[in-house]
């Protein structure tokens, strides 16, 4: 069983661009027969963050993975991707498309929430002139508008369930992450978010109001992270409100794009008109004589301002960032053989497992077998061919043999 996959939902209101987001990250990078779209749900589809693939640093001239793809050293592991529907201002009291929308995003571990940088959308989702509309204002509302709806829903539970049993359990975490499970959170959440509340000291039968709202506050913080998509980065009102917006929320969770400039690359890489990887800063026409004036312009634009200005379109980046940055996750990879790297049908390095920095040899060692987990005897690191024991904490780009009981008889 590989590691479980995290979900990454995308919010914001009409017109800012999430649909096309979503269409650009869902798009596989380049053509492959074997790897199709994706679509799980209608609103759900596969993403890949991109990361230098371990073959290259081992010498090695290729892999196979099992999922995703490697082109030209790059590794594309999958991640899943929601479009997150229905936001409107007072979603968290259940109007408009309100409580659909609330499920959904109950079950995503990272919020992307996509603005209009160049201010040229209203607040109900009307075009207007570039500029009129201030993001930052809107990423407030959006930001409160999710916890309000956290709050609610934690002290739903609070009163209905925990308060009346919270006496008599021995473990009050343990409780208070079963009952609050249906947010998709963890126990770490809840002992983080303790932690940033400041109740550490205090024993969740005491806490007052105001407690559980801090903490739920918190529990949103730490459980459901919102980083912003300063989406249509390539008008030219966007520069100001890119400035005040990382001004507001630091750099680390503001990244400036373009969904469409990525979606106009995408599009044109799948059909072989251009060379382009996601998260490159350029791209090479392969044959100009088959674009027309239209498409060659529109190519020039996207090179002009987004590539040449930003570095990127910065839609990679964003996915990259959420998953290595926000969510913290590591590459491992496991194989069977650790001289050649293999599964024992001799693929190559066939899968990367996102894991959560901090992982132990053993834990991995369960998430690609429980029988591997219950009868772990040690695990090899493949680079350095060194024996390391189930408390090894993995390391990023690490590759791992996991010796077992169990796959020895
Ligand atoms: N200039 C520019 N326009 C963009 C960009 N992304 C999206 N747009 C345009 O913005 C408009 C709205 O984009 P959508 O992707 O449909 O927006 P949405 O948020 O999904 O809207 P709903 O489906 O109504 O919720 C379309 O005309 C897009 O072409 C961008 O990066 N730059």
């Amino acid at each position: 069983m590989p590691p479980p996959e995290k979900l990454i939902g995308i919010i914001g209101k009409t017109n800012v661009g999430k649909s096309t987001l979503f269409a650009a990250l869902t798009l596989a990078p380049v053509a492959i027969a074997n790897h199709p779209f994706t679509t799980i749900k209608p609103n759900i589809g596969v993403g890949y963050v991109r990361k230098k693939c371990v073959h290259v640093e081992l010498g090695l001239e290729k892999c196979d993975p099992r999922t995703g793809m490697c082109i030209k050293g790059n590794r594309f592991i999958p991640v899943k991707i929601m479009d997150v529907a229905g936001l409107i201002p007072g979603a968290s009291q259940g109007r408009g498309l309100g409580n659909k929308f609330m499920d959904d995003l109950r079950q995503a571990d990272i919020l992307i929430h996509v603005v209009d940088a160049s201010g040229s959308t209203g607040p109900d989702g009307t075009p207007a002139k570039p500029g009129t509309y201030d993001p930052v204002e809107e990423a407030k509302l959006i930001q409160k508008e999710v916890d309000e709806w956290f709050v609610s829903v934690v002290r739903r539970v609070w009163e209905n369930k925990i308060s009346r049993q919270i006496y008599l359990v021995n473990n009050p975490i343990e409780y208070i992450t079963q009952n609050l499970s249906g947010l998709s959170i963890n126990k770490n959440h809840v002992i983080e978010a303790i932690r940033l509340a400041g109740l550490e000291d205090k024993h969740p039968k005491k806490w007052s109001s105001d407690d559980i709202r801090e903490f739920a506050l918190m529990l949103r913080r730490v459980s459901k992270p919102i980083l912003i998509a300063a989406n249509k980065a390539d008008l030219p009102t966007a520069e100001d409100n890119i400035k005040r917006l990382i001004k507001e929320f630091g750099k680390e969770n503001v990244v400036p794009v373009s969904a469409l400039a990525e979606y106009i690359l995408r599009k044109a890489a799948q059909k072989g008109l251009i060379e382009y990887l996601p998260g490159d800063n350029d791209f090479k026409i392969i044959d100009s004589s088959r674009l027309s004036k239209e498409q060659l312009h529109a190519l020039e634009l996207v090179r002009r301002k987004m590539l040449a200005k930003y570095g990127s379109t910065g839609v990679q980046e964003l996915l990259n960032k959420a998953v290595f940055n926000v969510l913290k996750l590591i590459v491992v990879y496991p194989v069977e053989d650790h001289n050649k790297y293999t599964d024992h049908y001799g693929n190559i390095l066939p899968d990367a497992y996102l894991v959560p920095e901090g992982t132990t040899a053993k834990e991995l060692a369960y998430m690609i077998h429980t029988d591997l987990g219950k009868t772990f005897l040690y695990a090899i690191n493949a680079k350095t061919k060194e024996k390391v024991g189930e408390t090894y904490v993995l390391r990023d780009n690490d590759v791992i043999k996991i010796v077992a009981a169990a796959a020895r008889r």
